[in-house]
């Protein structure tokens, strides 16, 4: 089970060494992270072993996007990390989220599993993306909500989709299915890749059910207060603006 309103700070750093001094940096001691493919492709399963360590709660985002039997078998193996959540790619289909859950009972630790969480659909992608180059011709709400339908179905724990489908996730597929929610940014700040962005606050009138926050906090000036103003925002709704 997720804790209440996790806010995962995305290590998207070059190195376990940038990622472990910036933790050092931040001081805080109950934080929950997110490692992605460039820090676990870089180091490994070291960073986890580390991290966990500090007592962090950990999201391993590999998004596994593959044949069922290849993705189960990977997942097992993933389980026996000890992470706390990991996900896949819904569009694999539901025998793929199956199987992927298969896979993290088989490696569980103690009868410990990973959360499973499948994609939706990235929040870089646009209506118009959707529709030119994936050749999705339904609206980007329905495509979502049909993804965690399936993937609710296919026995997943929840979605990451944007703020901005949250709640029709939860209607379809109850407020128990986690929403974890990218694309988080401070009204004033730049989206960069982003495109279906929303702030902090917004993600707490939303009900989602935990935000992602990368860039924002990890490139801001200073880190530590820019944690301090997203965390603000999300538990109280109480947002200031990061100059
Ligand atoms: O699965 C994810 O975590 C994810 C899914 C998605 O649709 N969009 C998305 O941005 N992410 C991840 O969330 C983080 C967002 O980072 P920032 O845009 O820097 O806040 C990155 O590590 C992405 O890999």
């Amino acid at each position: 089970m997720l804790a209440t309103k996790p806010m995962f700070i995305a290590l998207d750093f070059p190195s376990g060494e940038e990622a472990l001094s910036f933790l050092d940096q931040l001081a805080i001691e109950e934080v929950a992270v997110k490692v992605g493919m460039e820090l676990f492709y870089k180091e490994g399963p070291s960073i986890i072993e580390q991290l966990k360590q500090r007592n962090y709660k950990i999201f391993l985002d590999l998004k596994l996007h593959d044949i069922p039997n290849t993705v189960e078998r990977a997942m097992k193996n993933l389980a026996s990390l000890g992470v706390d959540v990991v996900n896949v790619h819904a569009a694999g289909g539901k025998r793929m989220i199956e199987a992927a859950q298969k896979g993290l009972q088989e490696g569980a630790i103690n009868g410990q599993k990973p959360l499973l969480l499948a994609v939706t659909q990235l929040t870089s992608t646009d209506d118009e993306m959707l529709s030119e180059q994936l050749l999705i011709q339904e609206e980007m709400e329905q495509v979502v909500k049909h993804y965690a339908y399936n993937a609710k179905q296919a026995g997943a724990d929840g979605v990451v989709c944007s703020v901005w489908e949250s709640r029709l996730v939860h209607d379809i597929c109850g407020t128990d299915f986690y929403t974890v929610t990218p694309g988080i940014r401070m009204e004033n700040q730049h989206n960069q890749d982003q495109v279906r962005v929303a702030t902090p606050t917004v993600a707490n009138e939303q009900g989602v059910s935990a935000i992602v926050v990368g860039r924002g906090i990890t490139k801001a000036e200073d880190p530590v207060r820019a944690y301090h103003q997203f965390e603000g925002a999300w538990n109280n709704g109480n947002e200031t603006t990061i100059s």
